[in-house]
């Protein structure tokens, strides 16, 4: 007997030895591990010890706390169906599915037969593998990491120790959640990554199909998504329109794009749900979402996914649209982030699309704008020798680049030819910018020509870019160049001698390309001698100057002239073509047009407006016409400048003294007030003389 128990007791130490050498391995194993494939090394290794063609599985509780999925396994020497491996592996048990919460919840290994569970009627597919595999007991030890269950480990055994299985698991449960915290540490500095990359790609976005290909690759990468849709707020504030999809998706089913999806209203519940909450919404769609709607069934079914997440995308407090997305894996704050960042996206995508449509519309301005011009070059009307001179001196000079002095009247029609020389010159396409050198006051006219920068001066509250730059390549028409201040001149002569300029307020130096065109009614060469004009300046402008005879030395053009007039505003104002009886021509032939001819058009689109027949037999012009009053047989002798002013005194006689204004001097004159002012000013023409009778 004695001999017995002495048997027995050796028996014992001789596994007390065994279970302490074999943790020991176990133990001096497990040192090294540093990734879960180190693990299942040592943990194949050890449980091959224990049943050499057994199989086991360790399962992780996952983050959601409720469900369990395989973390390390090995199928053994058995044989098996490989589709029902994948399924199990694949799929997330609940925890509590009558068996493995009894293993969490007990402190020693759980024994189970296969065979007696199934009977019992457990429907889980883990159950039917291992009785495919041939496994017919399998006992279930909780991983443990001090108090906190983190998985289980179900191995196929027909004899247990206890002491070793015990010391085994809480090693693997101690080494699980190492490698857990190091992939959730490795996860997370991936998910910055993305982060980084997203936030700098979505910086770089102004396209919608940038947006498009910086989404789609973030959310899948990020969460695991097989949906996501960008929806925007209609501008009815109501209907929600997907704006964007991966399309890259569709091309591999076979279902079309607009099959998967459909428009969503604000009012719907779960939609309201979303723009309340300041986190991104969780929504199954079994349980939260009418899954009877067709085609929220074709998303589930072409995802694989039941659960959407839902983030409401904003711009301060204005709604702006939804990320609508189906997958697994979402981290709610990530996602958060994500639609801020869209959200800003969004904006500058509709802002830059707003740009490019308000661009298109200006192009078809300017292209329009542009016809007009060229219109009114079609539009010179007179054939008489004065004119085929000017037309000849246009068609020598046009395709050069020289600078441009016209000289004449008021009214002579300088614009017009500044503007044939531009649309006759390889600039053409390109838009003629025109200053008035007189309509402005010598205070701003350098900002009008150069330009400024922020902050130059006192209301200088943005930076303002001037004719010149804006004639770059192009033609600057310098209408009036007589009456530009002397400072201002100093300053024109520099940037036409060093064809570069600087804005006021500005340090950078703008290299330039202008062609100029000036003009002036004034005799330049007096203004020179008067010390009113530099003389510098005025050779740099006379490189070829074109003169525009009066309409008085001209008569031949007025019956031409007085034609085109009549049928331009008698079309303007939806008439019949309005004609001239020949005593009225013969008014207009004998009058001296101090206005030249915009005073004959002005005089016409008020003879036409005013005319109640067809015919208009006579005008009633400033003076009795011809050469038959003492003023105007005078006037022969008269200077440019006596004439001019002698005119402007009767036209504001007839005014009454108003400049502005309907039947205001200027619109008599066809000229700007500011002009008459000036005018007036250099002329001396006092008060006294317009209102002496
Ligand atoms: N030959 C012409 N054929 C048709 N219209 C003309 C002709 N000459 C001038 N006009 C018209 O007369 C008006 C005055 O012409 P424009 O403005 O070119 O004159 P200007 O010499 O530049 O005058 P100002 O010196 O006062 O600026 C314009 O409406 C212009 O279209």
């Amino acid at each position: 007997m004695k001999q017995f128990s002495n048997t027995i007791f050796n028996k014992e130490i001789l596994d007390k030895e065994h279970e302490k050498s074999f943790l020991l391995d176990f133990s001096n194993d497990m040192t090294a591990v540093r990734s879960r494939e180190d693990l299942a090394i040592v943990v194949n290794k050890a449980l091959r010890k224990l049943n050499p063609d057994g199989g086991y599985v360790i399962r992780k509780i996952n983050e959601d706390g409720a469900t369990m999925s395989a973390y390390l396994y090995n199928t053994g020497a058995s044989a098996f169906d490989p589709a029902l491996l994948e399924q199990v592996l694949a799929e997330k048990y609940p925890i509590n599915d009558g068996l493995q919460n009894r293993i969490l919840d007990s402190a020693v290994p759980l024994l189970f037969n296969v065979r007696i569970e199934l009977q019992r009627g457990y429907n889980l597919s883990y159950l039917d593998l291992w009785e495919n595999m041939g496994f017919k007991t399998m006992v279930g030890i909780a991983l443990r990491n001090g108090n906190t269950n983190i998985g289980l480990l179900w191995l196929s055994i027909d004899e247990i120790n206890i002491p070793i299985l015990q010391g085994i698991c809480s090693q693997i449960a101690i080494a699980m959640g190492n490698i857990m915290a190091n992939e959730d540490i490795f996860r997370r500095q991936a998910e910055q990554e993305l982060m980084l990359g997203f936030s700098s790609d979505i910086t770089g976005v102004k396209t919608k199909s940038d947006l498009e290909i910086v989404t789609s690759k973030t959310l899948e990468r990020l969460f695991n998504t097989r949906i996501s849709v960008l929806y925007l707020l209609d501008t009815d504030q109501v209907t929600l329109r997907p704006y964007l999809y991966d399309r890259q998706f569709f091309q591999e089913t076979e279902v079309a794009e607009n099959e998967a999806f459909y428009s969503l209203n604000i009012n719907e519940e779960h939609v309201k749900l979303v723009f309340e909450s300041s986190q991104p919404v969780l929504l199954d769609i079994d349980e939260n979402l009418e899954a009877k709607c067709l085609k929220l069934s074709i998303q589930r079914e072409l995802s694989g996914f039941n659960r959407v997440y839902a983030s409401a995308l904003r711009l301060g407090e204005q709604k702006l649209g939804m990320v609508w997305m189906l997958g697994d894996q979402v981290s709610g704050p990530i996602l958060q982030g994500i639609c801020a960042q869209i959200s800003t996206a969004v904006s500058n995508v509709l802002a830059n699309e707003q740009i490019l449509r308000l661009q298109k519309q200006l192009e078809d301005e300017n292209h329009y704008l542009k016809q007009q011009l060229n219109k009114d070059f079609e539009e010179i009307v007179g054939g008489g020798e004065a004119m085929q001179q000017v037309y000849r001196l246009i068609s020598l000079v046009a395709e050069s680049n020289a600078t441009v002095l016209l000289l004449g009247e008021t009214g002579t029609g300088k614009e017009l030819i500044a503007k044939a020389v531009h649309h006759t010159s390889a600039r053409k396409d390109k838009l003629m910018i025109k200053v008035n050198c007189a309509a402005m006051p010598a205070s701003l006219i350098e900002s009008e020509l150069f330009g400024h920068e922020r902050g130059a001066f006192t209301g200088a509250v943005e930076r303002r870019i001037g004719k010149f730059e804006l004639a770059n390549n192009s033609t600057l028409f310098l209408d009036e160049v007589g009456e530009m201040p002397m400072e201002t001149q100093v300053k024109l002569l520099r940037v036409l001698q060093e064809k570069e300029m600087e804005r006021v307020g500005g340090k950078t130096t703008i290299k330039l390309n202008v062609r100029i065109i000036a003009a002036t009614n004034r005799d330049l060469e007096a203004e020179v001698k008067a010390g009113r004009f530099r003389s510098d300046l005025y050779y740099r402008l006379n490189v070829f100057p074109i003169n525009l005879p009066p309409l008085r030395d001209r008569r031949e053009d007025i019956e031409s002239l007085a034609g085109f007039f009549l049928a331009k505003f008698s079309k303007s104002i939806g008439k019949k073509t309005v004609k001239l009886s020949a005593n009225a021509l013969r008014q207009l032939q004998a009058y001296l047009w101090p206005g030249n001819v915009r005073e004959l058009e002005h005089l016409i689109e008020r003879s036409v407006i005013l005319a109640t027949d067809p015919m208009i037999r006579e005008f009633f012009l400033p003076q009795a016409t011809g050469a038959t009053t003492d003023e105007h047989t005078m006037q022969s002798d008269l200077t440019l400048e006596q004439v001019e002013r002698m005119h402007i005194i009767q036209v504001l006689r007839r005014c009454g003294g108003k400049i502005s204004g309907i039947g205001g001097a200027a619109e008599i004159l066809g000229i700007p007030g500011n002009t008459i002012h000036s005018k007036m000013r250099k002329l001396g023409i006092t008060k006294a003389e317009y209102f002496a009778n």
